[in-house]
């Protein structure tokens, strides 16, 4: 590993073009060793990456770009196609604060055509610019990229749904590697399991041939091409399958490690002048043994091992500890039900999967389904736990105020990853939720600290709450905990003298930092005491009071200010006789960059230095 002799001198997709079949395969080897070299270093998303390797050098030998365009869905699989638009000498910074992302990223290069992070968007997007260059006079081709996860999202048929009517050629090319993160669900991989093996799609030249005279307008010209010359196409079978019904001529089953099969699909596809749907299968985690074992496990990753794919670090983390909660809650509890939106192993319900089978829903990357399905199972008396990333929920907004909240119905969602994430970077960060929930009536927030309480809050949010209730903890595992500080409670807590003058406020694990702020601060001679508020939404009556008697009062926050409970406090002090000063720290507007959880809070100012140094300062300037 590290010679890299061809891709070293890869600057542009130009330079693919030129590579002859020997090469090429060559090229695919050392692109798969960069992967595994740089993913096993930096973390990140490695089986999906490996999977596309030969679609993404097929797509850029056979699309030219940057003036056709490409939009990656999610966009966890787009390294090589960093590797081989100019970004090789950066690679090894991917995930890392200052380095390139492990999205694409418009600001980043002029070949990555869309921010992405999220699923399902593709081909909204792809069709949008289609449709843009359509109106300007642009010829040239646009293609979105998705895989057979991120179709399983509504937007993703909105978009098809959209797009299929339209009368130029544009491509969607739809990744098959059977799995979303974990093994795929539903309806429609059902179907394309059918596509795949269904003994009439055979991969006969001639039965092609016959089947296209008999499609009018793209068969003709899908004929014509078929027969000219040069043509490749043998194992290209038109066939009439679900995408032809929402207006998209089908192409396929393409095999995705198959340079060749590929850029002679690509070619066919750009001569269709309608909407053509390439289905391409491939083998997630191809060429590495261990993620070709576990593709679910290598989807994400940390640091590991190269020769024994073992994770480098692993520790028990929040979503085990919930995932573990809900096991013991279901097996006394029958009306109990968990729903992921295809994160059953990020947020740790992979047991329960298991155990209670029939009360175990992976909807497919769906949550705003994932809500009001939920809703329904609570209309009729289950106890729904929905468990999703913080980022993730972002989509359900609507869901969560009108079919949850305004009819009062008891949902409890497990807000996994609430907080900063670390290097997935802006598109994952958990900062937007508590604003979000913030704005919803009849809703129940808990941020608890540590493993007790996060137990407690989700017991109460299924026991003792009667409408949306949300337990959110953050990435990771509990940080610090002081050895004289009890059981969480599940309002408030208070740590430290309550007679002294100065108050720190803070939820969820900034907990630890400020206990830690608090430790350094004493020995500099400033006593500090702490409330550590576990349910920010209703916040505690009594806890506003315990504050107002207070001279200075720091209110630390991880999640934005707009909205957030920093803010909602400082209007509940107004109305007390609080007369002393109250500052806010929290993200101010902006976007959270990609880099370590612990290099974010320090840069924001969240973290126990931050902490100690807002608080001396603020000191000094009012002696
Ligand atoms: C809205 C949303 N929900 C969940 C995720 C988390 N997520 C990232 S990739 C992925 C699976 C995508 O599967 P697929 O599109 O088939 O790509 P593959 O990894 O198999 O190549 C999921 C669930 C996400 N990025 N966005
Ligand atoms: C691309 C994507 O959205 C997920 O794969 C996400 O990166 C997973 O994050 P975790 O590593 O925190 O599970
Ligand atoms: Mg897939």
């Amino acid at each position: 590993m590290g010679e890299y002799e061809l891709l070293s001198k890869i600057k542009s997709p130009h330079d693919v073009k030129k590579l002859n079949g020997e090469q090429l395969e060559n090229l695919c080897t050392e692109i798969r060793e960069k992967l595994v070299e740089t993913v096993s270093v930096n973390g990140g998303h490695l089986s999906p990456n490996l999977g596309v390797v030969e679609l993404t050098v097929a797509l850029e030998r056979s699309f030219n770009l940057p003036k056709d365009s490409i939009v990656w869905d999610v966009g966890h699989q787009a390294y090589t196609h960093k590797l081989l638009t100019g970004r090789y000498e950066q690679f090894d910074t991917i995930r890392k604060k200052g380095g390139i992302s492990g999205f694409p990223k418009r600001a980043e290069s002029k070949y990555d055509d869309f921010n992405t992070g999220h699923s399902s968007t593709s081909i909204s997007a792809a069709y949008g610019i289609a449709r843009a260059k359509h109106l300007m006079g642009d010829q040239s081709y646009t293609v979105a990229v998705i895989g057979d996860g991120s179709f399983t999202g509504g937007l993703a048929f909105e978009g098809m749904n959209n797009s299929g009517r339209f009368n130029k050629n544009f491509i969607v090319v739809l990744n098959d590697n059977k799995m979303s993160i974990s093994p795929n669900v539903g309806a429609l991989s059902r179907y394309l399991t059918t596509v795949r093996i269904q003994p009439w799609y055979m991969r006969v030249k001639k039965i092609t041939e016959k089947i296209l005279s008999h499609i009018p307008l793209v068969g003709k010209p899908l004929k014509r091409f078929l027969q000219g010359g040069k043509s490749k196409l043998k194992n290209l079978v038109y066939k009439n399958t679900l995408f032809d019904c929402f207006g998209f001529t089908y192409l396929g089953p393409i095999d995705g490690h198959n340079i060749d099969e590929l850029e002679n699909a690509f070619e066919c596809a750009k001569k269709v002048n309608s909407p053509v749907l390439v289905h391409v299968v491939t083998k997630k985690g191809k060429g590495y043994q261990p993620a070709e074992d576990n593709p679910g496990g290598f989807h994400g990753i940390g640091q590991f091992d190269i020769d024994s794919g073992e994770p480098l670090s692993s520790h028990r983390g929040f979503s085990a500890e919930f995932g573990k909660t809900m096991c013991e809650l279901a097996e006394d509890d029958k009306k109990i039900c968990a729903i992921t939106a295809a994160m059953s192993g990020g947020t740790g319900l992979t047991e329960f999967s298991k155990l209670y089978k029939e009360r175990f829903f992976d909807v497919g990357i769906a949550e705003e389904h994932a809500v009001t399905f939920g809703c329904g199972l609570a209309a009729k008396g289950m106890r729904p736990v929905f468990a999703v990333y913080s980022t993730f929920l972002q989509r359900a907004y609507d869901q969560l105020l009108h079919d949850a909240a305004l009819g009062k119905l008891h949902l409890v969602i497990g807000v996994d990853r609430s907080g900063i994430v670390g290097d997935d970077g802006e598109t994952h960060q958990g900062v937007f939720d508590v604003s979000i929930l913030n704005t919803i009536p009849n809703t129940t927030i808990f941020s608890p600290a540590y493993f007790d309480g996060m137990r407690k809050s989700l017991s109460t949010a299924i026991y003792i709450c009667d409408s949306l209730a949300v337990v959110r903890y953050p990435r990771g595992g509990e940080l610090y905990r002081p050895d004289d500080f009890g059981e969480e409670n599940l309002s408030y807590d208070v740590y430290g003298n309550p007679n002294c003058k100065n108050l720190l406020i803070t939820y969820g694990r900034l907990f630890s930092y400020a206990c830690k702020a608090k430790e350094t601060l004493a020995k500099q001679g400033i006593e500090i005491c702490i409330l550590k508020l576990c349910r920010i939404k209703p916040i505690d009556e009594n806890a506003v009071d315990f504050a107002a008697a207070f001279e200075n009062v720091w209110f630390f926050e991880e999640g934005i200010k707009n909205g957030g409970i920093a803010r909602n406090f400082s209007d509940l002090l107004c109305c007390t006789s609080f007369c002393g000063d109250y500052h806010i720290k929290a993200i101010n507007d902006k976007f959270v960059k990609q880099m370590s959880v612990s290099e974010a809070l320090h840069e924001l100012k969240l973290d126990n230095d931050g902490m100690v140094n807002t608080i001396t300062k603020n000191l000094k300037e009012k002696n």
